[in-house]
């Protein structure tokens, strides 16, 4: 056949896709009735046991370990533009490690004081804090170690479910206490959202304090620049017997719906880009529970080294990788872009 006697059909009525595109605010129209709002973010926010701290953190460009003393000059500005909720991880640089990290609840422990001056400062602020144990145990796992030898097939350490869930638990209570509107354990350990929210009823905080499971938490390459950050790698090993898989598709799903099932408020995926399907699933499987997610540290390093060498531009890029985590079902982002999206989504978006 002659390709040049070759005619393309006619354009019909269901053709016709660019009408509905041409105006910025048209595509703006185009977002399926979820658009990314202020009130969507959280800002992940480094506290160090140096109360006069204000340290740059080399992995994560514009991102500082802050003394507590510096808190209102930091935030202050940032809540004026509109910010809604932080998110704090304790970065003991000083205080002893011990096996139980018995420095995470200790009551001058850097995300105490944090919490307490918080509340007072911004009364509005939603408080979130993380809570682990990684930064403040010797041995930088993220629950208490078993006494059992490890299996010989691994390099990873057996941990002590119990121990771990109970101790936690504690570390949420005395959060809570501090004043947090939101804890959010990100250790993994089996039975502790159980134990958290016990713990919560049993002091009598349940009714004030939200509790956000770390419910899909990969075993990921991308968590680099934080363990700089906060100072908590393993000692020795890794986290792959208590993080999942990055291919666990299924166990993501259980965790998910055991994590709503044990009385989860929120879930996080986490990471997030590598995990939107994860995110979706989420969306269905516990369509009545809010989905977080976090773009964490190394993806914002990625996305910081990308636009660096020019292969994009910095602002659109943060657009595109927070709006695929709309589109996917999350309501909730933790994001180290938040300054800036504070100010991205005041402008006219005229180059979307
Ligand atoms: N619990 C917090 C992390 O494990 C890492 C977050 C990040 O890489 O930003
Ligand atoms: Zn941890
Ligand atoms: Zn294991």
């Amino acid at each position: 056949m002659d390709p040049s006697n070759f005619r393309a059909p006619p354009l019909e009525i269901s053709s016709i896709l660019h009408g509905g595109m041409h105006h910025p605010t048209l595509r703006l129209f185009q977002n399926g009735g979820r658009n990314l709002t202020k009130s969507m973010l959280i800002y992940p926010i480094f506290i160090s046991d140096d109360p006069d701290a204000e340290q740059e953190i080399a992995t994560l460009p514009g991102q500082k370990r802050w003394g507590v003393n510096k808190l209102e000059g930091f935030l202050a500005p940032l809540v004026k533009k509109g910010l809604k909720g932080v998110i704090l991880f304790g970065v003991p640089m000083e205080m002893e490690k011990d096996p139980r990290g018995s420095a995470a609840d200790a009551p001058n422990t850097p995300v105490i004081l944090g919490l307490q001056l918080l509340s007072r400062l911004f009364p509005s602020l939603l408080l979130c804090v993380d809570v682990c144990l990684c930064e403040y145990t010797s041995h930088g796992h993220c629950g208490i170690l078993s006494s059992l030898p490890p299996p010989s097939h691994s390099h990873t350490p057996t941990l002590d479910a119990e121990a771990s869930a109970q101790r936690i638990a504690e570390v949420a209570v005395a959060y809570a206490r501090a004043g947090a509107h939101c804890v959010a354990p990100s250790d993994m350990m089996d039975g502790r959202i159980r134990a958290i929210k016990a713990g919560l009823m049993h002091v009598g905080l349940a009714n004030r304090c939200a509790l956000m499971s770390y419910a899909a938490k990969f075993a990921s390459g991308l968590y680099g620049p934080f363990r700089d950050a906060a100072g908590s790698a393993p000692m020795f090993g890794n986290r792959k017997c208590y993080q999942l898989p990055p291919n666990a598709r299924v166990l993501a799903r259980r965790a998910l719906k055991r994590d709503a099932d044990e009385g989860a408020d929120f879930l996080m995926v986490k990471p997030a880009l590598p995990y939107l399907d994860i995110m979706s699933d989420a969306a269905r499987i516990v369509p009545d529970h809010p989905v977080a997610c976090y773009q964490v540290s190394g993806e914002f390093a990625m996305i910081h080294a990308g636009a660096e060498k020019g292969i994009y531009d910095l602002k659109e890029m943060a657009f595109e990788t927070v709006e695929s985590m709309v589109r996917a079902g999350a309501c909730i982002i933790l994001t180290y872009f938040t300054p800036q999206f504070l100010d991205w989504l005041d402008e006219e978006r005229t180059n979307v």
